[in-house]
């Protein structure tokens, strides 16, 4: 087991009139790690460069130990690639196309045959695996480029905006499957997207990418960590309860039964217990509530078509994907 399964120092591409990547430093563990940024924030360059496809300009990238400069075929060998557009020929089943995928790892006829049938069940594709893939929905799509990411059982899978153009329940689906390729058969897997929230369900491991440029790296806990406020719901007398917890040193906003309260520390769970008691009203809940990742960025577009918990951490509306108002969740 690699301790890194990916590690960048200082990566850059450059194109003449973009810098696509920024001396990208980031080093990525076993698990399920989401890389979040806008499009156009290099998340697809790095791929390419992390699978040998595309040379860096600058800087320095290993994939399982490997350096994607020098052993990039080897490196595609290991690892399973999901790609972001439609790629798949509408002529051949599903099955044809991914038996034929798992010849191309080197898998024998056989276990081709056999790794493509467990592969398609496992992504959920059943007798639809034996029609031509011209007619198949976007999740039965996503599904078969899933799977043929999956069929030479590699050690790593890259995924590229997997939730691309489904449905709120289509995505869910997605991203369970995902989730499931990492505690199902220890695979880890990096995937992108430019939806915050939905990464933010999936992954242990959270990378935002923008511009070209790390913005943060941390376990998905840590972005979501509870330093926020306490909901506290109260059966009547709120006004006197804000003016105890005011006087106890702690602040707090009330509006009807609940309040907000800042939390200081460990102690303020007391004094709101103590206050409440002391009152002698009834306490409806008192629950913390978690910052979401997406609020930790204050500077979400206005003009982005979907809603807050779905904002970017920076001003680049989507404007080329297919799904547009597929956010709104
Ligand atoms: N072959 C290329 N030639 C010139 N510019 C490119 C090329 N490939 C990508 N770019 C530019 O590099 C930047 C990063 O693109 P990239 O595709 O990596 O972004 P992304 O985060 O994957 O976004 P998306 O989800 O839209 O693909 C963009 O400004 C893009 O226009």
């Amino acid at each position: 087991m690699h301790v890194t399964v990916i590690a960048t120092e200082g990566l850059s591409k450059r194109y003449p009139r973009v810098t696509a990547l920024d001396r990208l430093t980031v080093d990525i563990t076993p698990g399920v790690t989401g890389l979040v940024g806008a499009n156009g924030a290099g998340k697809s360059t790095l791929i390419k460069i992390l699978l040998g496809l595309s040379p860096a300009t600058e800087g320095r990238a290993a994939v399982l130990g490997l350096d994607v400069a020098t052993a990039g075929a080897e490196i595609r060998a290991l690892v399973g690639y999901m790609p972001e557009h439609d790629c798949l020929p509408p002529d051949v089943s599903a099955t044809e196309f991914v038996v034929h995928m798992a010849r191309m790892s080197g898998l024998p006829p056989t276990a081709a045959r056999e790794r493509t049938a467990d592969t398609l069940r496992h992504v959920g594709l059943y007798e639809e695996r034996y029609r031509p893939m011209g007619g198949y929905s976007t999740g039965m799509k996503q599904r078969v480029k899933l799977a043929q990411a999956l069929v030479h059982d590699p050690e790593l899978v890259l995924l590229d905006e997997p939730t691309n153009g489904l449905d709120p329940a289509g995505r869910d689906e997605m991203l369970g499957l995902i989730r499931r390729i990492h505690t199902d058969f220890g695979i880890s897997v990096l995937v992108t997207s430019h939806l915050l929230g939905e990464l933010e369900r999936t992954s242990d491991h959270i990378v935002v990418i923008d511009g070209g440029q790390l913005l943060r790296a941390s376990s998905t806990s840590d972005f979501t960590q509870a330093t926020g406020s306490l909901a506290v719901e109260v059966t009547d007398r709120e006004q006197e309860l804000l003016a105890l917890l005011t006087a106890g040193g702690l602040t707090a906003q009330a509006g009807g039964h609940l309040l907000m309260v800042d939390i200081a520390d460990e102690e303020t769970y007391d004094l709101v217990r103590d206050a409440v008691a002391r009152l002698g009203v009834g306490l409806v809940r008192m629950e913390q509530r978690r910052h979401r990742i997406a609020e930790l960025f204050t500077d979400v577009p206005t003009d982005y078509p979907t809603g807050p918990m779905n904002g970017l951490p920076s001003g680049h509306p989507s404007q080329d994907q297919e799904g547009e108002g597929r956010d709104a969740t």
